[in-house]
């Protein structure tokens, strides 16, 4: 079976792509299945396209081989499109999700349901050696519950409710998110690609 390497160590990001790969008979690897101690990348840009970027640049360097980045975020349009690229750290640098959604709750506490508005954004770089890096972007709009909902999922679906939808995300099956998930809408513009490797 072909494979291709995530530049990811989020477990919730990781089983996604597992699942969209399998579908193209392809085996996705996370940093986490690989052996030795692959080094942290510092996210220091300011934007998911710079994140993504670094990320899927200095991994395709470092195992000099093809990688896909994915940098993604939560811009919840009342606190000015907060938490964005710093989603992962809302709430401390130890990327804790129920202190994150929970710190979410709390800035939005007055604010009424029709001003809950949000999305979710994904931004997927492709990187290989000697090659230009390109960008992919998908996001998923929606607004934020009063409280955390559901089991599936990770970081903030358990207070995100799509538009499409009356549940949050973590309500929502694996198969179901994926249909319509600011990640899914980035990965089909990878089909392309996809059918090259
Ligand atoms: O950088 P990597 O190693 O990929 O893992 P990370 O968790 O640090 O990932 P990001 O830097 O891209 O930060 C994205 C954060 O946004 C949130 N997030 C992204 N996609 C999400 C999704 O599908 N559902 C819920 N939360 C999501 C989640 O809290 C992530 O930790
Ligand atoms: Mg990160």
């Amino acid at each position: 079976m072909k494979e291709i390497i995530i530049a990811t160590k989020n477990k919730g990001k990781a089983k996604e792509f597992i699942d969209f790969f399998l579908e193209y008979d392809i085996k996705a690897l996370s940093l986490l299945d690989l052996p030795g101690n692959i080094p942290d990348v510092e996210e220091t840009g300011t934007t998911f396209e710079e994140n993504a970027t670094l990320k899927a640049e200095q991994i395709s360097e470092l195992l000099q081989v093809p990688v896909l980045s994915d940098d993604s975020g939560l811009e919840i349009d009342a606190l000015n499109g907060e938490p964005g690229v710093y989603s992962a750290r809302y709430a401390g640098e130890e990327k804790n999700d129920q202190a994150n959604v929970a710190k979410a709750l709390n800035n939005l506490e007055d604010v009424p349901m029709e001003k809950r508005t949000a999305r979710f954004v994904c931004v997927l770089a492709v990187a290989a050696p000697g090659e230009k890096t390109t960008l992919h972007r998908g996001t998923c709009e929606g607004t934020i519950a009063t409280k955390p909902r559901g089991n599936n999922g990770f970081g903030y679906d358990p207070i995100f409710i799509p538009q499409q939808s009356t549940k949050t995300m973590a309500e929502l099956l694996p198969q179901e998110k994926s249909d319509i998930s600011h990640r899914a809408n980035a990965i089909m513009q990878l089909d392309e690609w996809i059918k090259t490797l």
